[in-house]
């Protein structure tokens, strides 16, 4: 495993986070939550910049609390309020990286740049949000990482500079061995990106799934209320009362498809699954 959180729990003032988490080789893993939910919290925790109040928490076969410089420059991350300074050009930056990282590619970084168009003269304050982004995505993705760890990378971006963003993540994943864990609060956003999604809401894991398990195996049962009350509920997660009757989600649409002749069930995107696991009652 890249990435272990075993039973780690984090207490603030009036907020705890609880999470248990494995991140293998070769895996693209989103975290997706509301802005509060814990995703930051999580990120600073398997980079050891905080520690958990209980539990363990191990990143590249190491105590995160206890990685060397060395062994973090073999992770690439993105955070929101992190960079360099604004007044600096991308040729400034390509020195520090330089200094900085071993194993920095300035040939890749320097491609990447005039591939999707980021000036190396120009100071980055006069950047868009759209070139910030890239930028920062290009330099986690340039020193050679085993595992990037990046925190709302595409927000505040539209569908092109997003699509941009993924594919520089696509690449960087075509080398085996390395693996992704990336957040988003909409998750329409790394639907077709990740292969495994943690739905994190109030410090909570509410949902824990491969990608491709929500899209074939979830859906949602539209049933009159008589219906409703003849289902079997064995395989419901969630149910919400409608018009209609009730829309109950499950996590093996097929059991209810070859039980139930004629039921309507209805495919959910990933974004509907996670709103119903948050906003349905449970049974
Ligand atoms: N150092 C701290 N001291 C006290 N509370 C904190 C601290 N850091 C985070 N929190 C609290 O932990 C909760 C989760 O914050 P966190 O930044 O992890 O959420 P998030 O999911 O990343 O949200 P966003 O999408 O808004 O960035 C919040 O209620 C926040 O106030």
């Amino acid at each position: 495993m890249l990435v272990q959180l075993d039973h780690v729990k984090k207490i603030y003032d009036d907020f705890a986070l609880e999470l248990n988490m494995q991140i293998p080789e070769n895996c693209v893993t989103g975290l997706i939550g509301a802005n509060g939910a814990g995703k930051s919290t999580a990120f600073k925790l398997m980079l050891g910049l905080i520690r958990p109040d209980y539990g363990t928490v191990n990143v590249l076969d190491r105590k995160a609390s206890d990685m060397t410089v060395m062994e973090k420059e073999k992770i690439g991350t993105v955070f929101s309020d992190s960079g360099f300074s604004e007044y600096l050009t991308v040729q400034q930056v390509i020195h520090i990286m330089k200094n900085f990282y071993t194993d920095f590619n300035e040939n890749l970084f320097q491609k990447q740049c005039e591939k999707l168009e980021i000036p190396l003269k120009k100071q980055i304050k006069e950047f868009s949000t759209g070139m910030k982004a890239k930028l920062k995505v290009i330099l986690a993705i340039s020193h050679d990482s085993k595992l990037l760890i990046l925190d709302e990378p595409t927000a505040g971006l539209d569908v092109i500079a997003r699509e941009e963003i993924l594919n520089l993540l696509r690449d960087y994943m075509d080398t085996p061995g390395r693996s992704i864990v990336i957040s988003s609060h909409i998750s329409g956003d790394l639907e077709h990106f990740c292969d495994d999604v943690y739905m994190i809401h109030n410090g909570k894991i509410v949902l824990h799934e491969e990608t491709d398990r929500i899209l074939d195996e979830y859906g949602f049962i539209k049933v009159p209320e008589q219906e409703f009350a003849k289902l079997d509920k064995e395989y419901i997660l969630r149910i919400k009362k409608e018009n209609f009757g009730y829309s109950c989600l499950t996590d093996q649409k097929n059991y209810y498809l070859e039980n139930y002749p004629g039921i309507v069930i209805e495919k959910g995107s990933v974004d509907e699954v996670i709103t119903m696991m948050v906003k349905g009652e449970s049974i």
